[in-house]
């Protein structure tokens, strides 16, 4: 069994842990949590053991009646491999933690690239992460451009991918977020930091990013053009991309105009906490005009990056080949409507 902690129980952390402890060859050794808050609560009503994140808080677990079983150098310490998923820039604080114990670590997209050995997404580069002490999953945008840009990378060649992504201001829970009322170009200066991410991934790749916020929290939606070297039919496009178990082509009967009927959806079949960990790829959009591929996908910020974050586990361990993770991984957790 591969013992796993996770450092950092929010939006990210929470929802990994319940994907490691669904796995048969895992077991979750522990949460780091800063504070007492309701997901400190859920993690022990799940049975999850809980670690003080900040030692010197350790009282205010105990005034909250929560009992701890350590400080988080005792999770890192008893884990094979911790599970990042601090706020951006306190992955890195932590590095020396876990090179102090000797235990691999896996940071988020917040972090830097220059962060770790290796970026990661495991449908496009599962096998360069084995051995790695540090990798990065990357961000959610970046794991849904590189989910779908790797089969068309190999069946036809890419000549060049340009990307606007229209991101939720902020996830449900973050009520500090905005805009409220406002379309922001953000960055308003090229390329935004999704095409150099990519980058991490696919080093030879052209793709041009560009980025704007706006006022929604439920989904991210990118407007894809990929121009391609060898020129398929849009069904056959069509059907390289279903073939993808993290690939999700909307049917057209659905009727399911944007991220809400989405998220309806998802909650019809009883997914945890709404969760999509597909990319959504409109089938009805996908579209070939000469050499350009034309697409629209919506992408659940908080959850696509589950599964990689799972899979990564077992790629730095070696514990696994891509194929048998991504199985493993999609069957226990559900992924694939
Ligand atoms: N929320 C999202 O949509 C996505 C976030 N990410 C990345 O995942 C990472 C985490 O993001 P979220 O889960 O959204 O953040 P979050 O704020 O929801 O969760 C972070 C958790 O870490 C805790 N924390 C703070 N300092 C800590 C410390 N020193 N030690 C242990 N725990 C500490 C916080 O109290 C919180 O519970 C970031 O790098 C972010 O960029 C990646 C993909 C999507
Ligand atoms: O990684 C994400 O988005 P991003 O790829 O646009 O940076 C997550 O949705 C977190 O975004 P945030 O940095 O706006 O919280």
């Amino acid at each position: 069994m591969i013992r796993v902690g996770i450092n950092g129980y929010g939006t990210i952390g929470k929802r990994v842990a319940d994907a490691v402890a669904a796995q048969d060859d895992m077991e979750l050794v522990g949460v780091a949590k800063t504070r007492p808050n309701f997901e400190a609560e859920t993690a022990v009503s799940k049975g999850y053991p809980l670690y003080a994140a900040i030692e010197e808080r350790l009282p205010l677990f105990e005034d909250a009646g929560i009992d701890v079983a350590g400080g988080v150098e005792d999770l890192v310490e008893a884990s094979d491999v911790v599970v990042d998923a601090c706020p951006s820039g306190i992955g890195a604080e932590n590095k020396s933690m876990y090179d102090e114990y000797d235990t691999p670590a896996l940071y988020q997209g917040g972090e830097d690239a220059d962060l770790v050995d290796v970026s990661f997404n495991a449908r496009s580069n599962f096998a360069e992460a084995e051995g790695a002490d540090h990798v990065r999953v990357v961000s959610c945008n970046t794991t849904g451009l590189s989910r779908l840009l790797a089969p068309l990378q190999e069946e036809y060649g890419v000549k060049k991918a340009r990307v606007t992504l229209v991101r939720r201001g902020g996830d449900p829970g973050q009520t500090g977020r905005g805009p409220i009322n406002d379309i922001l170009p953000n960055p308003v200066t090229l390329p935004s930091h999704h095409g150099p991410d990519v980058n991490t991934i696919f080093p030879d790749l052209n793709i041009d990013t560009l980025g704007m916020k706006v006022p929604a929290t439920l989904m991210h939606t990118h407007s894809v053009n990929v121009q391609l070297e060898a020129v398929p039919t849009a069904e056959e496009v069509r059907e390289l991309l279903g073939a993808e178990s993290r690939l999700f082509l909307v049917p057209e009967k659905y009727a399911i105009d944007g991220a809400g009927k989405l998220k309806e959806f998802a909650m019809d079949h009883g997914r945890p906490r709404a969760d999509i960990w597909e990319n959504c790829i409109w089938d009805q959009s996908i579209s070939m005009e000469d050499d350009d591929l034309y697409l629209f996908q919506a992408i659940h910020q908080e959850s696509d990056v589950v599964p990689e974050n799972v899979d990564a586990i077992r790629a730095v361990l070696g514990a696994a080949d891509r194929e048998e993770s991504m199985t493993r991984t999609d069957d226990a957790m559900g992924v694939g409507f």
